[in-house]
């Protein structure tokens, strides 16, 4: 199973695009810690209520040296999506080197998706900007549908083991599943800055996978 690379169809044309390609380590501690306090003041002002000059202030730099590394606050907008949704594959490799079974596989995979929605502060800015939309259409990655796919591997690959309840299917499991977690982080995002998040979805996966175990 794979969780699928983010495709956009396009940019929303010029100076949307990344910055310059950067070798050196420091520069590339720099663009992090930018992207970490770009997604900070996403999630808690919104994409229309931060500035790329909030985002310098933040982080102790100048606009410039923003702009350096991320030429328009779109290309910073894009970037901390991106990087939202390239903690997925990272997670799944590290749960599936558990060597657990596919049914147990999923479960922890999602509960420390649960867990990455607490703490990850990415993963909390990206989520909030896809709420929004706020780019043109096809310029930020298609929410979701990484997630449905992933599912729905991990799925069929627990019904070939027999892991997964008869006549269940993985389409409808996974597209259950995923709105099943969507709207629990976004509850306890909105009611409690996510802080019973592990909890609310403990709740629901425990309700979720009694129907779905075999
Ligand atoms: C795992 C549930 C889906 C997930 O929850 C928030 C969000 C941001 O759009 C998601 C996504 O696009 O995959």
């Amino acid at each position: 199973a794979s969780f699928p690379a983010p495709e956009h169809k396009g940019s929303a044309g010029p100076g949307v695009g990344r910055g310059p390609e950067l070798q050196q380590e420091r520069a590339v501690q720099t663009r992090l810690q930018i992207l970490d306090a770009a997604a900070e003041l996403f999630d808690r002002n919104g994409y229309a209520g931060t500035s790329v000059k909030n985002v310098a202030d933040h982080v102790g730099m100048t606009k410039g040296a923003v702009y350096f590394h991320y030429p328009t606050k779109e290309a910073l907008t894009i970037a901390v999506v991106e990087a939202h949704y390239n903690r997925w594959p990272v997670l799944l490799e590290a749960v599936q080197a558990k060597g657990l079974g596919p049914m147990d596989t999923l479960v922890e995979l999602l509960d420390q998706t649960a867990t990455t929605f607490r703490d990850d502060v990415v993963v909390q800015g990206g989520a909030r900007l896809q709420m929004e939309q706020p780019l043109p259409e096809g310029v930020l990655p298609e929410p979701y549908v990484g997630w449905i796919s992933l599912l729905e591997q991990l799925l069929t690959e627990a019904e070939e083991a027999g892991e997964l309840r008869a006549g269940v299917s993985p389409s409808a499991a996974a597209h259950t599943l995923v709105s099943t977690f969507f709207g629990t982080q976004h509850i306890a995002a909105r009611l409690n800055h996510r802080s019973d998040l592990t909890k609310r979805w403990v709740e629901a996966r425990d309700l979720l996978f009694y129907a779905l175990r075999a």
